[in-house]
C-alpha cells in the first residue's frame, strides 16, 4: 500500500441510475416509484432544443411536488459546449428544493470543466443561502475525457460519481459502430474456426474504475441501448461489475431489476466472503498469514476482496 491511503467512495447504494427526459413529466412519479437507487432527470440529449426551458421548469417543480423517497436525486445538465448549461445550473440552484442531491455533468473533457461548474454552483449556493452542498457526477464520453480521466476524478470535493457514456464515447473515438454498449458485430477474433466477441469497452471501463478508486469516486456503467435484450444487458453488467463498477444506468424501467440483480451480491457470494473472513481470522489467531479455503490460497488480500463483497451487500441492504 502506498503511504497515501485509497479514500473510500461515498457510502450509498448506487446499483441502478434510472434516466428519464425532463420533457416527460408524466414519467416522474413512475421513476420515483421504481426500485432504482438513483434518479437522473435529463436536460441534455433526451430533451429537444425547443423543450429545454419547459424541461427545466418541470424538473424544478418535481423537486418540490414529487415524493422521491430515499432516492438520490440527480439532474443531468447540458454540456459546457452548449448555450444551455449556465441557465440549467442557475435555474436549478435558484429554484429547486433541497431534495435535489446532485448535478450530472456530461461531455467532461478536463478538470477545468468541473472547476467552471463548481464556481457557478458555489456562487448560486451562497447567494441563495443553500446549506446543502450539491454533489457532482460526471460522464466520461469523449476521447479527451478518457485521456484526462484521473484529473477529472480529482477535480472537486463535490465529485461523487463518474459514468461511461457509451454512445458519445464511441462517436468521439471514431469507433465504427452505432451500438450503445455490449459486444459489437465487427469486434471479433477467430481461432480454429471458433468466433469470439471480446469486450471493446474494456480499456475505458478499467481506466474509469482506476481513476475513481484512486480518488474516492463511485464508478458507474452507462447506458445499454438495446433494452429488448435482457441477456445482453446482464452479460455486460456482470462483466463491468467484475471490473469494479458499482452500478449501471437504466434507460428503460425494465432494466432496473436487472441492474439491481447484478450489483447486489448473491447470498452465496456473501456467505462465501464471510467464510473467507472467518477462515483468515482463525488462521491469524494461529499466527498464520495464509491458509486454504475450498482448496485455494487465501491471505490478507483475500480478506480485502471479501470485504468488498460484504460492503456491497450491506450498502444494498442485503448484508
Ligand atoms: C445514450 C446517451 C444517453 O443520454 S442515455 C440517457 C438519456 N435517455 C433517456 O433519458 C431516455 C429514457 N427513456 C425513455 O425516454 C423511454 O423509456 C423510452 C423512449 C426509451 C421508451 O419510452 P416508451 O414510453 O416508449 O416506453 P414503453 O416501453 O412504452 O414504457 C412502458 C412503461 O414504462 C413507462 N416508462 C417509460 N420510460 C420510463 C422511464 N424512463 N422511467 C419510468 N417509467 C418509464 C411508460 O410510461 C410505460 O408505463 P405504463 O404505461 O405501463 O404505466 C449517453 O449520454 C451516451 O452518450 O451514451
Ligand atoms: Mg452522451
Amino acid at each position: 500500500m502506498s503511504f497515501r491511503k485509497q479514500p473510500p467512495a461515498p457510502a450509498r447504494p448506487n446499483r441502478c441510475q434510472l434516466f428519464g427526459p425532463g420533457s416527460r413529466p408524466e414519467l416522474f412519479e413512475k421513476m420515483a416509484a421504481s426500485a432504482a437507487d438513483v434518479i437522473n432527470l435529463d436536460l441534455e440529449d433526451s430533451v429537444a432544443p425547443g423543450d429545454k426551458d419547459k424541461a427545466r421548469a418541470n424538473i424544478i417543480a418535481a423537486t418540490h411536488d414529487v415524493d422521491w423517497g430515499n432516492k438520490y436525486l440527480s439532474v443531468r445538465i447540458n454540456g459546457l459546449d452548449t448555450p444551455y448549461w449556465y441557465r440549467d445550473v442557475i435555474e436549478l440552484l435558484e429554484g429547486a428544493s433541497d431534495r435535489l442531491d446532485q448535478i450530472m455533468i456530461p461531455m467532461v473533457g478536463c478538470a477545468a470543466d468541473i472547476y467552471a461548474v463548481d464556481a457557478l454552483v458555489t456562487a448560486v449556493e451562497r447567494a441563495k443561502g443553500r446549506d446543502k452542498k450539491i454533489t457532482f457526477e460526471v460522464i466520461i464520453e469523449t476521447a479527451a475525457g478518457i485521456a484526462h480521466v484521473e484529473e477529472i476524478a480529482a477535480a472537486s470535493p463535490r465529485m461523487q460519481g463518474m459514468s461511461l457514456g457509451y454512445a458519445d464515447f464511441a462517436a468521439s473515438m471514431g469507433m465504427a459502430t452505432t451500438g450503445i454498449g455490449g459486444t459489437q458485430e465487427n469486434y471479433y477474433m477467430t481461432h480454429n474456426g471458433q468466433t469470439d466477441y471480446p469486450d471493446p469497452w474494456h480499456y475505458a471501463v478499467s481506466a474509469i474504475v482506476a481513476a475513481c478508486r484512486t480518488h474516492g469516486v463511485l464508478p458507474v456503467d452507462g447506458p445499454f441501448g438495446d433494452f429488448s435484450d435482457d441477456d445482453a444487458y446482464l452479460a455486460h453488467s456482470h462483466r463491468v461489475a467484475t471490473l469494479g463498477m458499482v452500478g449501471k444506468w437504466a434507460i428503460h424501467p425494465k432494466q432496473v431489476a436487472l441492474a439491481n440483480q447484478v450489483f447486489t451480491p448473491t447470498p452465496e457470494a456473501v456467505a462465501n466472503a464471510r467464510e473467507i473472513l472467518a477462515a483468515m481470522e482463525e488462521a491469524q489467531k494461529n499466527g498464520l498469514g495464509a491458509t486454504t479455503y475450498k482448496g485455494k490460497l487465501i491471505d490478507i488480500a483475500s480478506m480485502k476482496q471479501a470485504e468488498v463483497i460484504v460492503r456491497m451487500a450491506e450498502l444494498a441492504g442485503a448484508g
